[in-house]
């Protein structure tokens, strides 16, 4: 793939957003515990909290331990970090870590996303701007355009891009050698990488949904922060909460600071957190509407299952995106859900949470 010169003398192209709106519908209102950012105000927020080092950074225990090593000898021998590619659900802390690789190396992080680079010289004016051993971290890199992508694959392997001199048949294609750099890349969605993007990656961290006690951990250092008292059980309940998702655990926390603050005295205890989260329809497990709405259509709409996330999709009104990306892999992972090759099906932990008799069982 080749860039035409004449592409970097056009005007870049318009800013876009960085992310979609979450949630879909422009207008519904927004999941107490989506795992996407609710807001810009709230990504201003979360910013605030979000640890910068990586000592700061809890739980990710495998991810982490491969980074310490790999970004030690990087800077021992004051080369680029191989690239790294970050996946797993939103909200798990893929964008706080690729910023604590940039601080960790003691260099600059160019960021961007998939959808924003839409034309080959969007990315070759970002490429051809980095110094030595900097970090281009590219959100969503499962959205970016094939001819994009395409670009990207000499720069990764030998830090190189190919661009066109000249038009027609006296056009020549001459290379364009780039400063060795980084890129992060951070997905929800592995499956949707092209396997010469996914290869060209030499450190790949799974992140995993957080146990109760490294939430615990996070709300406690995020109240400290927010100026929030609150005791050890408060932290826990909110932890528990949480769907395993520390940006979760941090809009709870809020909010259950604003109940403290209006119903109590300002301190978060184990029995005020209940009562705000009770309030804000966050359940015991910490599921919430539409992780309830999806268990009860498979219990009751498709008898358990198994049934096709299509038909999920469209019973309770949430694309199957959504579905597959944010909702399920909690549901998934705490086994209330079953993915098996001929659909979803509902296991018998589903059938206890939503109070019903599980089927097969003797009514005695
Ligand atoms: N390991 C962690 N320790 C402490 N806080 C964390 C950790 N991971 C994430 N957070 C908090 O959770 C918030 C959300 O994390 P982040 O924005 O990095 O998620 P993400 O994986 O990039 O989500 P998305 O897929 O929506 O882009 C951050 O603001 C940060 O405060
Ligand atoms: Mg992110």
């Amino acid at each position: 793939m080749t860039i035409h010169v004449d592409d970097f003398a056009a005007s870049p192209s318009p800013a876009k957003p960085l992310r979609e709106p979450p949630g879909g519908a422009a207008g519904a209102a927004p999941r107490m515990v989506s795992a996407g950012p609710a807001s810009t105000g709230e990504e201003a927020l979360e910013r605030a909290l979000r640890p910068k080092l990586l000592d700061e950074y809890v739980g990710q225990a495998k991810a982490r331990e491969q980074l310490e090593i790999f970004i030690g000898a990087a800077r021992k021998r004051s080369e680029a970090l191989d690239h790294v590619l970050l996946f797993g659900p939103p909200g798990l802390g893929k964008t706080t870590l690729s910023h604590i690789i940039a601080a960790e190396l003691g260099v600059n992080l160019r960021q961007t996303s998939g959808p924003v680079l839409e034309k080959p010289k969007d990315l070759a004016a970002l490429l051809t701007n980095l110094e030595p051993n900097d970090v281009l971290f590219i959100d969503e890199i499962h959205r970016l355009s094939p001819v994009v992508e395409e670009i990207l694959y000499p720069a990764l392997e030998d830090y190189q891009i190919d661009i066109m001199i000249g038009e027609g048949p006296a056009a020549r294609s001459i290379k364009l050698d780039l400063q060795p750099f980084t890129l992060v890349g951070a997905t929800t969605r592995a499956g949707m990488l092209t396997n010469p993007l996914r290869d060209r990656f030499g450190i790949v961290a799974r992140l995993e949904f957080y146990t109760s006690e490294e939430l615990a951990r996070i709300v406690r250092r995020s109240a400290g922060l927010l100026g929030a008292p609150i005791d050890d059980e408060g932290c826990f309940e909110i932890a528990r909460r949480s769907r395993g998702t520390p940006r979760i655990a941090n809009r709870l926390l809020r909010r259950v600071r604003d109940y403290a603050d209006v119903k109590g005295d300002g301190r978060i205890t184990r029995e005020l957190a209940d009562k705000a989260l009770a309030m804000l329809d966050v359940d015991p497990q910490g599921f919430d509407i539409m992780d309830r709405k999806l268990l009860e259509a498979v219990v009751h709409r498709f008898d358990g299952g198994p049934v096709g996330l299509d038909n999920i999709a469209a019973s309770i009104g949430e694309e199957s995106g959504t579905i597959e990306d944010v909702i399920e892999p909690y549901l998934i992972q705490q086994g209330f859900l079953q993915r098996t090759p001929r659909g979803r099906m509902a296991t018998q932990a589903a059938y206890r949470h939503l109070g019903l008799p599980v089927p097969g069982d003797d009514p005695a």
